[in-house]
Formats: structure tokens, C-alpha cells, sequence
């Protein structure tokens, strides 16, 4: 899809492809669908970051905890949006050992009862060596510093998202 097509989207069409760029919040492509129209998809990545950075911090931690865990319940039960499914496939966090699913589990658990959100992570961008260690060192992190964390990996998986939607011409070097 390009710019064009995306700009020409009825509100109902425009939330049902752009609905989970934010995994599981439609909310968040109903309220930047005013914003049309986007000059680029970076403009409407722009419009989305500027949204989610607006929310209240209740906001952009209920954002947070809409997200699965990684190698979770949603994993295992075959429950997790397409998105996230390919996500954490393609992370490797479905092939992890005994040993690691446990420990993951365990940081998991120990994130959620700290920060009172589960730990989000852009899946993409990192394999699952990294997303443990990284896991491991950001319990240590202040919540607030660590929901600042959190939104940043939001956006990343949204721009992910966005990328694989809009396809944008190629740029003609003149
Ligand atoms: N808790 C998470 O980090 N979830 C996710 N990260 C991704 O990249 N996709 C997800 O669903």
C-alpha cells in the first residue's frame, strides 16, 4: 500500500489496517485517523509517537500492558495476534529450551510484580539471548525510567509494523 491508498482510506478501513500496529490498541489508529492526510509513513509513525507520548502515564501503561509476553500463556495456546506470532517466531522464542522458557517465565513474573506491567521488547530487533539479558537488566531500572523503556519498544514495533503496511515509492536519486 502506498501513500496515496493509504490517504484514501475510509476511518473503518484505515483502523482495520493500521488497528494493531500498537499490538491490540485500535485506539490508537482511530485517534491519529484525524491527522490524515500523512505526507509519508514516517508523518504517520510522527502522529502515532505524538499520540502515545500525550496519554497519561495510566495511558501508556495500559499501551504496555496490552502486550502478550514474550514466550507467554498467548504463545503457548496459539492465542497471539498474527503480528505478534510472527514476532516472537521470528525471535526464536519459540524454539527456546527447557531451561530458558523458565527462565523467562521467572523474569517475566519478577518484571510484572515490579513495574505492574509486562516487559516489552521489539522482538525484530533482537534474538533470544538478547531479549533475556536485556530482560535481566532492565528489572534493575526505576519504574519510571523503565516505562519510558517500555514506550520506546512500543514504538519500535510499530514502526516495524507501519513498514510492512506502507510501502513507500523508492526514492528517485536525481
Ligand atoms: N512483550 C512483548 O515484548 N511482546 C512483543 N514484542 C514484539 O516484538 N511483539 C510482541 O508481541
Amino acid at each position: 500500500m502506498d501513500m496515496r491508498q493509504v490517504n484514501s482510506l475510509s476511518y473503518e478501513e484505515f483502523v482495520e489496517t493500521f488497528g494493531n500496529v500498537v499490538e491490540r490498541c485500535p485506539v490508537v489508529a482511530a485517534a491519529v485517523w484525524s491527522g490524515r492526510p500523512f505526507a509519508n509513513s514516517h508523518d504517520l509513525e510522527a502522529s502515532i509517537g505524538e499520540f502515545i507520548d500525550s496519554l497519561p502515564v495510566a495511558g501508556q501503561e495500559g499501551i504496555v500492558r496490552c502486550h502478550p509476553d514474550l514466550a507467554g500463556r498467548d504463545l503457548k495456546r496459539g492465542a497471539l495476534t498474527a503480528e505478534s506470532r510472527g514476532e516472537q517466531t521470528q525471535a526464536g522464542l519459540t524454539l527456546l529450551d527447557a531451561g530458558d522458557a523458565a527462565r523467562m517465565n521467572r523474569l517475566n513474573a519478577q518484571y510484572k510484580e515490579r513495574f505492574g506491567f509486562p516487559f516489552v521488547i521489539c522482538a525484530r530487533m533482537n534474538n533470544k539471548e538478547e531479549i533475556l539479558l536485556r530482560l535481566a537488566e532492565r528489572l534493575g531500572n526505576e519504574p519510571a525510567q523503565e516505562r519510558q523503556c517500555a514506550i520506546e519498544e512500543v514504538k519500535k514495533i510499530c514502526q516495524l509494523r507501519l513498514q510492512d503496511i506502507i510501502q513507500c515509492p523508492a526514492t528517485h536519486t536525481k
